[in-house]
C-alpha cells in the first residue's frame, strides 16, 4: 500500500520548449506521485500551459521527455487513463450534450456511469438536451469537465479549470476533485487563483520565466518565501541578544514602537517570550500569505523585463 501510494505517475525530465527564439519552458524536471493534487502556479507567460501540453504529448518538446505511467503520453493505454480539460473549450457542434458525452464514454473501456457524471459536474437534465453550440460559457466548461471524466481516468489535467465558473460551480468542482484524490486519482491543475492552490493542492510547483522557482507544500512555500514573525509592544528594554542567539531567529528590530522578531519558527519565539516571562502586550503572529508570495514573484518578473 505504502509503495503504491508513492508511485510516480508523471515524470518529466529536462523538458524544454523553444518557440522561434523564445524559451517558453527551460529545462524543467519533476515527478508527481499517485494520489497527489498538484497546482502549477505562476504569472502570465510563465510556461505553465506549454509544460502541460508537453506532458500530455500534445506539443513536442524541443529537448527532454515526459512520461505518464512510465510510458509515452501518446500510448493508447495511457490515453485511456487520462482526463484532460484545456483552457479553450471547443465542443463538437451539432450534437446534444447527452449525445456528445455518450460518444466520449464509448471511446473508453471502463467509462464512468452517465448519472455519476451528471452528479459530479452539476449538469442539469435540461442542459443534456441542448445542442452544444447553444451553451453558455459556464455550461460549456461543465460539459468539458464531464468529457474529461468520461473514461473514469486515474490521471486528470486541468488547465485553469475554474475560469468562468460561478461560486457554486467552483465549489462543486473542488468537492469532486477532493473526492477523486481520496480515491487515489492524481490531479494536476494550473491556476492563477492562489487561494485555490493553497486550499486544494497538496503541492505547488511555482513557475517563473519557464523555470520552476519553487516546489513544495503550500506551507513549505509560505515558510520559504514569506517573512514570518512575532511582533509585540513592550515598555521594557528589548532583549535583542536573547532572541538573536536563537538559531531559528534571523532578525530583531523595532519599528513604530513595535518589536519584530523574524523567525521561521514562530511557535518557539512565543514559547521563549512566555518562558522568560517578558512583559509584552498585543502579540501578533504573521505566518505569511501565499498571495504576497505570488505578488513578490510577479513584481520580480516585471523588474527583470
Ligand atoms: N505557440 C506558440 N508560439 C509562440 N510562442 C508561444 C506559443 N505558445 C506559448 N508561447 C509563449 O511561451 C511563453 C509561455 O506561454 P504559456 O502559455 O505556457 O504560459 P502560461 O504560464 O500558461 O501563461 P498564462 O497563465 O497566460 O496561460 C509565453 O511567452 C508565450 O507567449
Amino acid at each position: 500500500m505504502g509503495v503504491s501510494l508513492l508511485e510516480e505517475v508523471v515524470e518529466i525530465n529536462r523538458l524544454t520548449k523553444v518557440f522561434k527564439h523564445k524559451k517558453a519552458v527551460d529545462d524543467v524536471s519533476f515527478a508527481i506521485s499517485k494520489g497527489d493534487v498538484t497546482a502549477i502556479l505562476g504569472p502570465n507567460g510563465a510556461g505553465k500551459t506549454t509544460t502541460m501540453l508537453m506532458m500530455l504529448g500534445l506539443l513536442k518538446p524541443t529537448v527532454g521527455e515526459a512520461l505518464l505511467f512510465h510510458q509515452s503520453p501518446t500510448e493508447r493505454a495511457v490515453r485511456e487513463n487520462l482526463g484532460v480539460m484545456l483552457q479553450e473549450v471547443s465542443l463538437m457542434d451539432g450534437l446534444k450534450v447527452k449525445e456528445l458525452i455518450q460518444l466520449f464514454r464509448s471511446y473508453y473501456p471502463n467509462p464512468m456511469k452517465m448519472n455519476q457524471l451528471i452528479g459530479l459536474t452539476g449538469l442539469r437534465e435540461d442542459d443534456l438536451e441542448k445542442r452544444t453550440e447553444k451553451l453558455s460559457g459556464g455550461q460549456k466548461r461543465k460539459v468539458s469537465f464531464a468529457l474529461a471524466l468520461a473514461g473514469n481516468p486515474q490521471l486528470l489535467f486541468f488547465d485553469e479549470p475554474t475560469v468562468g465558473m460561478d461560486i457554486t460551480s467552483r465549489r462543486l468542482f473542488w468537492g469532486t476533485v477532493q473526492g477523486f484524490a481520496r480515491e487515489g486519482k492524481t490531479i494536476i491543475f494550473t491556476t492563477h487563483y492562489l487561494q485555490e492552490a493553497d486550499d486544494y493542492a497538496d503541492r505547488i510547483i511555482l513557475f517563473n520565466k519557464g523555470k520552476v522557482t519553487s516546489d513544495g507544500t503550500p506551507d513549505d512555500m509560505k515558510k520559504k518565501l514569506t517573512k514570518q514573525f512575532v511582533s509585540f509592544i513592550t515598555p521594557d528594554e528589548i532583549p535583542t541578544e536573547l532572541f538573536l542567539q536563537l538559531p531559528f531567529v534571523s532578525d530583531v528590530y523595532e519599528k513604530e514602537g513595535r518589536t519584530y522578531i523574524i523567525s521561521d519558527d514562530t511557535d518557539s519565539v512565543l514559547y521563549m517570550i512566555f518562558e522568560k516571562n517578558l512583559y509584552v502586550r498585543d502579540i501578533r503572529v504573521e505566518k505569511g500569505r501565499l498571495d504576497e508570495v505570488f505578488e513578490q514573484l510577479t513584481i520580480d518578473q516585471r523588474e527583470a523585463i
